[in-house]
C-alpha cells in the first residue's frame, strides 16, 4: 500500500518507463476506462474514495500492461502525440491526487466533527477570547455557564457576563496576566446569578499564538467550582466541627484523666496511710501483746513490788537518793553485791517517776544467752538469723516512754556495749536484719554487782559507756553493813511467806535474830529471804525456827580491802560448801541457787568469778 501521492508517483515511474509507442496506445485505453460507466466518474461516486482510487489504479495498470506489447511494436509516432499522451497521463495522475486529497479532506472533516463534538459536549466550559476578552468561540458547556445560547455568545465580551465590578476587574487582570505571562494562568471569579445564588468560576487560561498576529487567541477553560467550593467549605466545617468535638472530647478526657490520676493518687495516699496506720496498729498491738506477756511473766515471777524495807542510815541514804533522782529522766547506775536489792530500788525509782504508767522492762544480761542478748535488746526482723522465724520487738522498743532496767550490765558483751552506748546517747538503734533506724524514748537504769571501774581498767567494760551510765550512781550497801534492818526484813518476809504458805508464825526468838544479825550474808537480802522462807515452811509453832546452820564464829566483815578479800574467800567456801551439800545441783527445788538465795544464772556467774568448777 502507500499514500495516493506515492501511488501516483509509482504510476508516473511506470508510465515513464514505457516505450513511447506503448504509452501512446495506453492513453486512449485509460481514457476509455475513465469514460466507462462504473469507471472514474460514475462508479466512483458510490464508492469510498480509497476503494475507488485503488480500483482505478489497478484497472489503469492492467490496461497499460495489456497494451504494452502493442505499444512496443509501434515505435512510430510524432512528438506531439507523445506529449499529448504524457499530458493525459498527468491528468490521470492529477485526478488520482485530487481523489486522495478529497479523501484526506473527508477524514479531516470527520475528525474535526468528532473533536467539535468532544469540544461541545465536554463538561468544562471552553472559550476562545481575543486579546480584549471578546468571545470568539465557546462550547455548549461554556454557553450553559453563561446561561445563553452558543450563537448569542459570539462576539460578546466575556466581562459583560460579570455583573460585579470588582470581579470584572479581576477578570481583566487575569486576561492581562495571560497576555504577559507565559504558561497557564489561574483565577477565580465570584458571580451572583439572577436567582441570587453565588457561584464561583475557576478559570485556567493560556495564550495561543503571538498577540497581534493572525490566529492569536486566548484559550480559557471555565469550571463551576461552586460545588467543589461548597463541598470544601462543608468539609472544612465538618473538619472544624470534628476538631472542635475532638478538642472538647480531648479536654474532657484530659480532665477525666487528671481527675482519675488525682483519685488514684488520693487512693494511693489513702492506701499508704492505711498501710502505715495498719503497721502502726500492728506495732502497737505487738507492743501491747509483748507488754502484756512481759507483765504476766513479771507477775508470774513474783517480783517484789512492795516497799523497800529498811530504816538503817545506809538504806535511808539510798531512799533519799531514790527520791532525788526518780522524777528526773537521768540514767541511774545501781551498784551493790548480789541480792542487796538493786532490782527493788530500780522499781522504786520507776514507780516514783513520770513514766510510772508505762512498764519498766528488765533485762538480765547474765540470764540471756550471749548470742540472744542483741536480738532481745534491739529486736529482730524475720529471717535475721537462722532460727529467727518471726519478727520480734526488742526490750528497748517495749520500754518506749518507760524505763529499761539493765541488770548485771557488767556481763554485757563488749561488742554490744557500743550499740548500747548509741541508744543511751541518741535513743537510736536498728533491729537485727533491718536497715531502718528505730528511735525510742527510754529511761535507763543499769545495775551491776561488779566493780565496773575495775572492769574498765581490765578492758572488759567500755570506759565511755561507764561514764554514760555513771550519771547518778547509787550504791546499795550489803546486808552485813545494815544489820539493824534484819529484824524488819525478817518480819516482812515472815508475813510474806505466812500468806503464801497459809502459816501463822508470829514471832522470832531474840537468839535467832541475833544469829541472823551475826551472819555475813554473802547473798544479802535474797539469801535472808530464802532462809526465812525455808524456816516458815518448816516451823511448826508460832515462833520461827531457823533450819539453816550458819558459821557464826566467822568474824564480821567490813568494807575495807583486806576484808573484801576475806569476803571473797568466804564466798568461795560458802558456795563450794553448798554445792557439795547439793551434790553440785545448781537449779531446782534443792539446788544450790535456791539454798543460797541466788538466781541460778547469778550463781553460775559467781562460780565462774570464784573459779569454782566441778572436778
Ligand atoms: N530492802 C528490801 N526490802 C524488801 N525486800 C528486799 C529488799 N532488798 C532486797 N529485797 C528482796 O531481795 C531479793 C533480791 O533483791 P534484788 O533482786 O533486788 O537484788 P539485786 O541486788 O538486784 O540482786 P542481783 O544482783 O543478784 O540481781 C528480792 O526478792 C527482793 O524483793
Amino acid at each position: 500500500m502507500g499514500s495516493p501521492r506515492q501511488k501516483s508517483r509509482a504510476f508516473r515511474r511506470s508510465s515513464n518507463g514505457t516505450p513511447k509507442g506503448n504509452r501512446k496506445q495506453a492513453v486512449p485505453a485509460l481514457r476509455q476506462f475513465f469514460a466507462q460507466p462504473g469507471g472514474r466518474s460514475v462508479g466512483n461516486k458510490d464508492k469510498s474514495p480509497a476503494t475507488a482510487a485503488g480500483e482505478l489504479r489497478q484497472q489503469a495498470e492492467k490496461k497499460l500492461r495489456a497494451t504494452a506489447e502493442d505499444l512496443q511494436a509501434s515505435r512510430a509516432g510524432d512528438r506531439s502525440q507523445r506529449l499529448s499522451h504524457e499530458l493525459e497521463v498527468h491528468q490521470i495522475e492529477l485526478e488520482m491526487q485530487n481523489l486522495a486529497l478529497r479523501q484526506a479532506q473527508q477524514e479531516l472533516e470527520l475528525s474535526l466533527a468528532k473533536y467539535a463534538e468532544l469540544f461541545d459536549f465536554a463538561p468544562v466550559g471552553y472559550f476562545a477570547f481575543d486579546a480584549s476578552g471578546v468571545i470568539r468561540e465557546v462550547n455548549l458547556a461554556g454557553a450553559r455557564l453563561l446561561g445563553i445560547n452558543r450563537s448569542e455568545a459570539a462576539a460578546t465580551p466575556f466581562a459583560s457576563y460579570i455583573a460585579d465590578p470588582g470581579e470584572r476587574a479581576r477578570f481583566t487582570r487575569h486576561l492581562a496576566d495571560v497576555l504577559h505571562e507565559p504558561g497557564v494562568q489561574r483565577c477565580e471569579i465570584r458571580l451572583t446569578g439572577t436567582d441570587g445564588k453565588v457561584v464561583h468560576w475557576q478559570l485556567q487560561s493560556v495564550a495561543v499564538g503571538a498577540p497581534g498576529k493572525k490566529g492569536f487567541h486566548v484559550f480559557c477553560s471555565v469550571v463551576d467550582g461552586t460545588l467543589a467550593r461548597e463541598l470544601k467549605a462543608q468539609l472544612q466545617k465538618a473538619h472544624d466541627n470534628l476538631e472542635c468535638v475532638v478538642g472538647e472530647r480531648t479536654e474532657e478526657l484530659t480532665r477525666a484523666n487528671a481527675q482519675l490520676t488525682r483519685e488514684i493518687d488520693e487512693r494511693k495516699r489513702a492506701e499508704e496511710s492505711l498501710k502505715n496506720a495498719l503497721a502502726e496498729i500492728k506495732g502497737l498491738k505487738d507492743r501491747l501483746l509483748a507488754e502484756n506477756i512481759y507483765l504476766r511473766q513479771e507477775a508470774a515471777g513474783e517480783y517484789n513490788f512492795g516497799e523497800i524495807v529498811g530504816q538503817s542510815k545506809a538504806i535511808t541514804h539510798v531512799f533519799t537518793q531514790v527520791k532525788q533522782v526518780a522524777p528526773m529522766d537521768a540514767t541511774v547506775l545501781l551498784l551493790g553485791e548480789t541480792g542487796t536489792g538493786k532490782g527493788v530500788v530500780a522499781r522504786a525509782i520507776h514507780s516514783n517517776s513520770s513514766r510510772k504508767d508505762r512498764p519498766m522492762i528488765t533485762v538480765n544480761c547474765t540470764a540471756l544467752p550471749g548470742n540472744l542478748i542483741e536480738s532481745e535488746l534491739f529486736g529482730r526482723e524475720k529471717g535475721a538469723f537462722t532460727g529467727a522465724n518471726a519478727q520480734q520487738i526488742g526490750r528497748f522498743e517495749l520500754a518506749h516512754r518507760g524505763t529499761i532496767f539493765l541488770d548485771e550490765i557488767g556481763e554485757m558483751p563488749l561488742e554490744l556495749q557500743c550499740k548500747l552506748l548509741r541508744v543511751i546517747q541518741d535513743g537510736e538503734f536498728e533491729r537485727l536484719g533491718s536497715p531502718r533506724t528505730v528511735k525510742v524514748d527510754v529511761r535507763i537504769i543499769a545495775a551491776s554487782n561488779k566493780n565496773l571501774e575495775e572492769e574498765v581498767r581490765n578492758h572488759r567494760f567500755r570506759e565511755d559507756l561507764f561514764y554514760r551510765l555513771n550519771v547518778f550512781p547509787i550504791t546499795i550497801p550489803p546486808l552485813r553493813q545494815r544489820t539493824e534492818d534484819i529484824p524488819r526484813l525478817v518480819e516482812h518476809f515472815i508475813a510474806k511467806f505466812n500468806k503464801k504458805n497459809g502459816k501463822k508464825i508470829q514471832s522470832v526468838s531474840r537468839e535467832t535474830l541475833k544469829a541472823l544479825q551475826q551472819y555475813q550474808w554473802p547473798g544479802n537480802v535474797r539469801e535472808l529471804e530464802s532462809v526465812v522462807e525455808r524456816a516458815v515452811i518448816t516451823t511448826q509453832g508460832p515462833s520461827l525456827q531457823i533450819v539453816d546452820r550458819f558459821d557464826l564464829d566467822r568474824p564480821a566483815m567490813s568494807t575495807t580491802e583486806p576484808q573484801t578479800k576475806a569476803l571473797a574467800e568466804l564466798e568461795y567456801d560458802h558456795i563450794l560448801g553448798v554445792l557439795l551439800k547439793t551434790g553440785w545441783r545448781i537449779e531446782g527445788k534443792n539446788g544450790a541457787a535456791g539454798l543460797l538465795g541466788l538466781n541460778p544464772s547469778t550463781l553460775r556467774a559467781r562460780m565462774r568469778k570464784c573459779g569454782i568448777q566441778r572436778k
